[in-house]
């Protein structure tokens, strides 16, 4: 059974087949694609039942995207003079993902550009902003036009909508999706690929080169056809995770993302 294993000094010769049994029972286990209202439910949870706060979840969240880009995209691979990014950020939580992860990597020596077309009036966002606009991060106050993006850009970090997202895509957010369908420089999307359903996709959407899942994935995550797709937020408490059957496989050691 997972999680017995006595790793004390007298079973220390046990530890190496403790852990490759370990590694073995979760690789068994599929992880769990979530469908939307189970991810509502979840996110709620963490909220009223195990006493997190928003901004707490959304740091984690944040940097497990950093983290996760900097392992696909290092500095040294980037093929621009500058390491220059565009960081798009929506209107909900995904978009604060956003602001949280380009702080991280203006911090891991990128030099992120953030487009961020409507702001919530609320402390929490309103503090991100300050932060990100205090670590020198330009924001943009149009979205540039495809060329203009594939010439200036080495990535695209979409933040734009996550698991709430539903309905026919609203203005501004329809011509920011336009355009971005009309560039050639990769994308890496939090969470969601912006414009898909939850659960269906959108076959005529975004195809991100990159996926970063937060929790677990979602259903539509199974028609990710990019090349990366990570799995971060490690904050899941293990009463969570058995309630709705996670099954999250382990992340190695100490690191916040794991690749799916
Ligand atoms: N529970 C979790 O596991 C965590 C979730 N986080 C993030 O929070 C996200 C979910 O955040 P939210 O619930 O705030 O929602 P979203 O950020 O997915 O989007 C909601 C916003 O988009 C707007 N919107 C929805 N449908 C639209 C449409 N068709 N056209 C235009 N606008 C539309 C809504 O009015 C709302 O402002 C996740 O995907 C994830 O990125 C993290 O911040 C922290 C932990
Ligand atoms: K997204």
């Amino acid at each position: 059974q997972q999680g017995t294993c006595p790793l004390s000094a007298a079973a220390n010769h046990h530890k190496k087949d403790c852990f490759s049994s370990r590694a073995a029972s979760s690789m068994a286990q599929t992880i769990k694609y979530l469908g939307q209202e189970e991810a509502q439910h979840i996110d709620e949870e963490l909220f009223s039942e195990y006493g997190f706060s928003v901004d707490q979840l959304m740091e984690l969240a944040g940097l497990s995207c950093a983290t996760a880009i900097t392992r696909v995209y290092p500095l040294t691979s980037l093929v621009k003079a500058k390491p220059s990014l565009l960081v798009i950020c929506g209107p909900g939580n995904n978009g604060g993902d956003g602001l949280v992860c380009a702080r991280h990597l203006k911090l891991f020596g990128y030099e992120p550009t953030i487009l961020y077309p409507k702001r919530p009036n609320k402390p929490l966002f309103q503090g991100l902003t300050t932060q990100c606009q205090k670590m020198e991060i330009p924001f943009l106050t149009e979205m540039p036009e495809a060329a203009v993006i594939d010439e200036a850009y080495n990535l695209v970090i979409d933040a734009i909508f996550g698991f709430s997202f539903k309905g026919a895509v609203r203005e501004p957010f329809g011509s920011v999706l336009e355009t971005l369908n009309k560039t050639t420089v990769p994308i890496a999307s939090i969470d969601i690929p912006s414009g898909w359903d939850v659960e269906q996709g959108r076959a005529d959407g975004l195809q991100p080169d990159m996926l970063i899942s937060l929790t677990a994935p979602k259903k539509s995550a199974s028609l990710f056809r990019g090349r990366y797709h990570f799995l971060g937020g490690r904050f899941v408490p293990p009463g969570l995770e058995r309630k709705y059957q996670l099954n999250l496989p382990q992340y190695p050691g100490t690191d916040c993302v794991l690749q799916l």
